[in-house]
Formats: structure tokens, sequence, C-alpha cells
């Protein structure tokens, strides 16, 4: 037996916050994730079930059922396109990016949901008929009652379930992302792409630590002059980043002052390298909600970082990811 319709996605890494741009600035990495999605034909036995079969990342880790971010958020996307939901759902997951570590993992995974969600439900596919775990409505696939799910329809609702923009703006545009939500909360964002200079590099620790926790660690306010700081840092850092790619420049433009000292508790490891890398004169920040920190490396900086940073950890030297999450197979959009 064979799934009646299959796709693949493609999504890549992502490091938010940049040091000062806390909850708005990210930049997509190239480093992917690949998501094969199969909806099962009707006389298939699987098709009242969900598979999941994971390599890399997660592999022997994560939930094999309903409670998968990805199944949970392809069951939201279906009911939010009006569609009836899929019978059974087949998932292979060849993971790349590293699991709370600052890299983007779960907007990666919502946004691999959310768009083989909507490339599914352009084609015919069993539906549920009787009650459905996700609390879908019952019925054959109906594609023809689909309402229009547009990419800013991914976008709201990909930042919907990660509460904040600014992973989940870059895993879909790709490049450099100023995000930021109004006051309906709906998310905007503008894409830039980087100076070519631009040169990530991911060092990775073997633990983890969760948004979640990292998060619980914030103050509810901050000092005004640390806000206004801030604001100056993020500002200078879109120039540096895609005008001014200059060591000195990028040095000033990635200190912060809003979440990263408060958060170091929780990451003393991350902290102290930050510390003695921006010490040697490396502009390196904590990536996300850590622990995984990110230094942009240059010609005269490059040697610096691996006699520094010793054998715990991981050094990973990324391309900037210019294109964004994107259907693979087939090419739907
Ligand atoms: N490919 C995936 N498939 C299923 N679940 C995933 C996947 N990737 C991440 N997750 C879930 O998301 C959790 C990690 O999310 P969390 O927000 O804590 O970190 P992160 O997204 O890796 O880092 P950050 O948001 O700081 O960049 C994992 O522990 C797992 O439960
Ligand atoms: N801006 C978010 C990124 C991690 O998801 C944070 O730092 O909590």
């Amino acid at each position: 037996m064979t799934d009646s319709i299959k796709v693949t996605v493609r999504v890549p890494a992502t490091s938010a916050n940049l040091g000062p741009g806390f909850d708005t600035l990210g930049l997509a990495l190239a480093l992917y994730d690949e998501v094969e999605v199969g909806l099962v034909d009707p006389g298939d036995p699987r098709s009242r079930s969900v598979g999941i079969e994971v390599t890399g990342e997660g592999a022997g880790e994560l939930d094999d059922g309903e409670g998968h971010l990805i199944v949970k958020t392809m069951r939201l996307t279906f009911d939010r396109m009006g569609l009836p939901q899929p019978r059974g759902i087949r998932l292979r997951c060849l993971n790349r990016i590293p699991h709370a570590r600052g890299l983007g993992s779960s907007s990666a995974a919502i946004c691999a949901g959310i768009l083989a969600a909507r490339a599914l439900a352009g084609a015919p596919y069993p539906a549920v008929d009787g009650p459905d775990p996700a609390g879908g409505q019952a019925g054959p696939g109906r594609p023809g009652a689909r309402r229009e799910f547009t990419d800013d329809d991914v976008f709201a609702l990909a930042t919907e379930i990660e509460g904040h923009p600014d992973n989940v703006a870059p895993c879909l545009a790709g490049g450099l992302t100023i995000a930021w939500t109004d006051q309906s909360n709906a998310p905007h964002m503008v894409k830039l792409i980087p100076h070519a200079d631009i040169r990530p590099v991911a060092i990775i620790p073997r633990h983890r630590l969760s948004t979640e926790v990292a998060r619980g660690l914030l103050p509810k306010d901050v000092p005004h002059s640390d806000a206004s700081a801030n604001a100056g840092r993020a500002a200078l850092l879109v120039a540096a980043l895609t005008e001014r790619p200059e060591r000195e420049l990028l040095l000033a433009a990635t200190e912060d002052r809003l979440h990263q000292n408060y958060r170091a508790p929780a990451m003393p490891q991350s902290a102290d390298l930050v510390q003695r890398l921006r010490g040697l004169g490396v502009p390196t920040v904590v990536s996300g909600a850590g622990p995984t920190i990110l230094a942009f490396s240059t010609v005269d900086t490059q040697d610096l970082i691996a006699p520094e940073v010793g054998t715990d950890w991981h050094i990973q030297p990324l391309d900037v990811e210019t294109r964004g999450a994107c259907v693979v197979s087939p090419e739907t959009r």
C-alpha cells in the first residue's frame, strides 16, 4: 500500500535576537530539517493512525503520535483552512537542527507542519469519518471547500503557535529579518539580505535549555537606559550586517542588555564563552534563547575561535540561508 499523496518540505535553522534585537531580529542558517508527509489511502490498514519515523535529532525521544509538534501543527492548520482532518498521517523526519539549543528547531517544525498541510490541501485526501482525536471536522476530503491560505496566514499561524515571530520570520523567508507584531497581534516582517562577508559560526554545546525556561528568567521591567542602549545597538546591527560588516561595528552592534545577562545563570558556560570571545574582539552573542552561541567571524578573527572554545563544543560555520522554507516535492508553490 502507498500513501495517496506525499509532500516534502525543507526548513532552515534560525538564530534569533542576534544580541540586542530581542524577539525581533533573526537570521536563517543553511542547516535544514526535511520532512516528508504522506496521507494514507483509505484502504490501507494504517489509515487510522499516525506513523512517525525520525532520523537524527530527537530520534527515540519525541512523541510518536498525535502529540508530535508537526502533527499537532498540521491538525491546527487543516482546521484553520476550513478542511476536515485527514485520517492516517505518515511523517518521515530527517532532523539536523539541534533541539532546545537556540537554533530555532521548534519554529522549523511548526513551519514544516503548516507548509506541508497547505501543500496537501490542494489534493483530495481521505478524511476522518468518525471521532477525530484532534477534534477536527468529520467528512470526506473537500479540497474545493478550502479557504485560501496565504503566506501571511502561514506567518500568522506559525507566530501564534511559537509565541513570537523572530525565528518564524527568517525560517519562512530566509535571510535577515526584522519582525514585529502590531496592535492586533498580527506579525509583520522585513527581509534583508546580509552582506556577503557575514560569516556566522554556531558554537553548540551538548546540553539543552528550553526556551520556556530561558524566558522565565526575564524581568518584567528593565531600566530605560538599557532599553535605549538596545534600540541603538539593534539599529546599528542591521546596518553592520547588511552594509558595513566591519568587526569593530559588529562588536559594538552585538551588545545586549535586555536578556543575555538575565539568562546567564541558566547557561553559565555560554555566558562565559561569549565574554571571552568578545574580549578577543570576536562579535559574539547568545543564539536565540541559548545555550548555543553565535559568532560573526571575519578574516582577522576566524583563527581565534577554535583555540578559545576548546573541545566541549561543536563549532559549526554556517552559510546564511536566503531562500527560506520551501516545499521541495512536489513543487506546488
Ligand atoms: N523537528 C521536530 N519535531 C518535533 N518536535 C520538535 C522538533 N524540533 C523541536 N521540537 C520540539 O521543540 C522543543 C525545542 O523547542 P525550544 O523552543 O525549547 O527550542 P529551540 O526552538 O530549539 O530554540 P530557540 O527557540 O531558542 O531557537 C524540542 O524539545 C521538541 O519538543
Ligand atoms: N526571542 C526568543 C527566541 C527564542 O525562541 C527568546 O529569546 O526567548
